[in-house]
């Protein structure tokens, strides 16, 4: 129908006309063969995920296929191309009114403007005294570090960025989760968290480690050091360690100087840590543990999150992984954090599929 259209339309002669019918032939065909390549890569390409891991049932796949026409029509742009995509919204309420994808993990150069309440809020977290001007703390930070803010950040809509957020617990010991824990794109660990000697149980892999000046330890050269600053002292702190050396006392010794590349140094955003405390803690406790904080940071930043340390171990012993004295678990006695809370909010993620939890022994 289409051709003889064309051929009609092309008004030539018998000979010319019928060269035309086969060009135009050929064009069609090609362009047909070309639509249908675009729309079965961009199909698979996004979807990838669930194709891979679906099985070979005839019935099974017409289910899948018949989902994923419709996701595509619910999402025409899917943010990844994982099964399921931590930012997409509509599949819980309690998530919803939670999760705020405009908010920005980083403090970069380029954002540096703390709104005055949470510069206020955030203030009062440690009760410095006499802080020094944030404006200029920031200008002499971003002049030692570069505050580009990380290309963790950037990510296209065909990748499923796989990320793992290691927290401290004892529940790690014997678990054997350190191949799985090293399968994922992003491993993000925190504080004096050791992996040599841990392999088997906590992997070796780490790409971000969150710390702060009094839970600093020397990384990897590859691995990226997340600060996450609880007052002005600590941004200081980061200057001198890389400088000067002169800060070696917050409330507890710190260390003078630190080996980390200042490329290498990423800065957590305050204002980022009090929407966690508003919008996800709900003013639980005095101020988000670095375990929520790490969790809603790779909620922001991946795909899919696989949550590895957190919560008591089988007795209920709430022991660091690497310590052999299981009463020594101080994260939920300090009073800081509310332990109870922050652990049900990882429950709840469970529960609604937005993350995936690994409760170890
Ligand atoms: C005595 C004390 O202040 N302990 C705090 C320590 C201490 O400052 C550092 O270890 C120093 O290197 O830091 C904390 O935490 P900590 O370094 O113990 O652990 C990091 C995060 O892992 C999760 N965790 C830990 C142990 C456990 N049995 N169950 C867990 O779920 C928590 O999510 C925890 O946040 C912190 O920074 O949050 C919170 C702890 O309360
Ligand atoms: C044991 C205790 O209560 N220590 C507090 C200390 O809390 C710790 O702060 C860390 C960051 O610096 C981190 O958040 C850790 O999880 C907390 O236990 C600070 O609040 C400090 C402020 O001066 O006071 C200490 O007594």
């Amino acid at each position: 129908m289409l051709d003889s259209t064309l051929f009609l339309a092309s008004g030539g002669g018998r000979t010319r006309g019928g060269k035309m019918v086969v060009v135009r032939r050929r064009n069609v065909k090609m362009f047909t063969f070309a639509f249908l390549l675009i729309t079965v890569t961009s199909f698979v390409l996004n979807y990838t995920h669930q194709v891979t891991t679906s099985t070979w049932d005839p019935r099974h796949l017409a289910v899948q296929f018949s989902e994923h026409v419709q996701k595509l029509f619910k999402y025409p742009r899917r943010p990844c191309s994982c099964r399921t995509c931590i930012s997409e919204l509509g599949r819980s309420l309690w998530f919803d009114q939670r999760f705020n994808s405009t908010m920005q993990p980083f403090l970069t150069s380029q954002n540096a403007l703390i709104p005055e309440d949470s510069y206020r809020w955030w203030l009062k977290l440690q009760g410095e005294k006499t802080p020094k001007s944030l404006n200029a703390t920031l200008t002499e930070l971003f002049g030692v570090i570069p505050g580009d803010g990380d290309p963790l950040q950037e990510r296209g809509s065909y990748t499923c960025r796989r990320c793992a957020v290691v927290g401290n617990s004892g529940n790690l010991r014997q678990s054997q989760y350190g191949q799985d824990i090293d399968s994922h794109d992003f491993v993000l660990r925190m504080n004096r968290a050791p992996t040599t000697g841990y392999e088997s149980d906590v992997g070796s892999k780490t790409t971000h480690h969150f710390v702060y000046p009094e839970s600093y330890k020397e990384l990897a050269a590859n691995v990226s050091m997340i600060l996450i600053p609880f007052k002005t002292l600590d941004l200081r702190w980061v200057v001198t360690a890389l400088t000067t050396g002169t800060i070696n006392f917050t409330y507890v010794p710190v260390p003078r100087k630190i080996k980390v590349k200042k490329e290498k140094i990423l800065v957590y955003n305050p204002s980022f840590m009090k929407y966690i405390y508003e919008n996800w803690l709900e003013h639980h406790g005095r101020y988000p543990s670095t375990g929520l904080l790490s969790l809603m940071f790779a909620l922001h930043v991946c795909d899919e999150v696989d949550v590895y340390g957190f919560g008591a171990d089988s007795k209920g012993h709430w022991h660091h992984y690497w310590e052999n004295n299981t009463s020594g678990g101080a994260f939920r006695k300090t009073g800081v954090h509310d332990g109870d809370f922050e652990f049900n909010i990882t429950l709840t993620l469970a529960s609604i599929e937005k993350i995936k939890f690994f409760k170890g022994r």
